[in-house]
């Protein structure tokens, strides 16, 4: 197996841009503060609430173009969610525990052969620099599927996406009924989105030569969650004053990525992020840099490069990073959340279009590749540039 550890499958580091848009994506982003020439500006991000959302007869078109369209930073936020509040609250509180298991444990609950793709992961992903990430540690599963198939052979090829969770039944028990809810619930109202955003899409494709996000989404074996603990900030930010100090630049892979609002803690109490300016960020197309702020009741979701692919760019994948918080209050201050990346099955046949701008290279004249097959390129792809 490589040596070389990314987590790929779901993230992949960013290059901006393969080909510059016509439109600008931020002509309808309302800006809420700017506050010094130097800090870019705040954003709220475009909501829909949970009852508009499943209502399969209202037109979302209009906030889906807002938010994923050409014109939007490829990012909105669902609200009033049910139940929604205390599933997060219960996984977050347990990521700083998770962290601070004994180093033998959390040992036991690594996975090599997936490049750290199931289980913990520290230390083994890197940063822009090239250097190891040890700022952040990250547990993967899948909240759906403890195991996706027995087939050697496929385990073998995929193991980023065949292989089996790993929960630490021992040492924190509640992490796996925690981690699979909010998985869950966070996978469910990302299904509702995907049908409107298929609605979206099809008003402007001619023909849909792909079964459409919703469809695709549904049969997957795929998605994987990733619950992500930010380490205190003293020991560790050697990027520097860099807007990415947390997590670099990149855009995800897979089709659409729900995130939490991140929990921030210090010595065990949960606070109040104690400078403005750190938290994510995202790049228009036309190169704006935003801080994006959305409610801690709130789901965000994110497009990934396969939805802007088959979309043919009408749904834009979305170019993101973490900003650390900075100055003497931000030592001792701990951040939390999680991500859902929702993905194609490894088997799913893409119909690439015959013009793309991510990877063109690597799609075959005929057009068709399956997920798995596009992954295993765009890992060999990352590794001969010994990111
Ligand atoms: O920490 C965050 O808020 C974002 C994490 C992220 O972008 C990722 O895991 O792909
Ligand atoms: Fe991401």
């Amino acid at each position: 197996m490589n040596s070389v550890s990314q987590s790929l499958c779901q993230r992949l580091p960013y290059r901006w841009p393969p080909s510059p848009p016509s439109v600008s994506r931020v002509a309808s982003i309302q800006i809420m503060s700017s506050s010094s020439g130097l800090q870019p500006p705040t954003v709220r991000t475009v909501s829909i609430s949970y009852d508009q959302l499943k209502d399969k007869s209202a037109d979302l078109s209009p906030k889906i173009e807002e938010g994923f369209g050409p014109s939007g930073l490829g990012i909105l936020s669902i609200s009033n969610v049910p139940g929604y509040i205390s599933l997060r609250q219960n996984l977050l509180r347990l990521a700083p525990r998770l962290a601070n298991l004994s180093e033998d444990v959390r040992k036991e609950l690594e996975d090599p052969a997936s490049r750290y793709n199931f289980g913990w992961s520290h230390g083994k992903e890197k940063l822009g620099s090239g250097k190891p990430d040890t700022l952040k540690g990250s547990f993967y599963a899948n909240p759906i599927i403890d195991t996706p198939t027995r087939e050697p052979s496929l385990i073998q090829r995929y193991p980023s996406y065949c292989g089996s969770n790993i929960w630490p039944h021992a040492t924190l028990p509640d992490l796996e009924t925690a981690f699979k809810a909010l998985g869950k619930l966070i996978l469910d109202v990302g299904m509702l989105l995907a049908y409107h955003c298929d609605r979206y899409a099809l008003k402007g494709m001619k023909v849909f030569e792909n079964e459409g996000l919703e469809r695709i989404l549904h049969r997957s074996r795929c998605h994987k969650g990733r619950l992500l603990y930010y380490f205190p900030a003293e020991h560790n930010i050697h990027e520097g004053d860099s807007m990415s100090s947390w997590c670099g630049w990149h855009t995800d892979h897979g089709s659409l990525t729900g995130l939490t609002c991140a929990l921030f803690m210090r010595d065990s109490a949960e606070i109040s992020c104690p400078d403005d300016a750190a938290g994510l960020y995202v790049k228009s197309r036309t190169g704006q840099i935003v801080k994006v702020v959305y409610g801690e009741e709130e789901i965000a979701y994110q497009i990934g490069e396969t939805t802007e692919v088959l979309s043919r760019g009408q749904l834009c994948a979305t170019p993101h990073c973490v900003r650390a918080p900075k100055g003497d209050e931000a030592t001792g201050v701990e951040r939390s959340t999680f991500a859902l990346f929702m993905q194609p099955d490894w088997d799913e046949k893409l119909k690439f279009p015959p013009v793309v701008h991510i990877h063109q290279e690597l799609i075959p004249s005929n057009g068709s590749l399956t997920f798995g097959e596009y992954t295993e390129k765009l890992l060999d792809k990352y590794y001969h540039l010994k990111m």
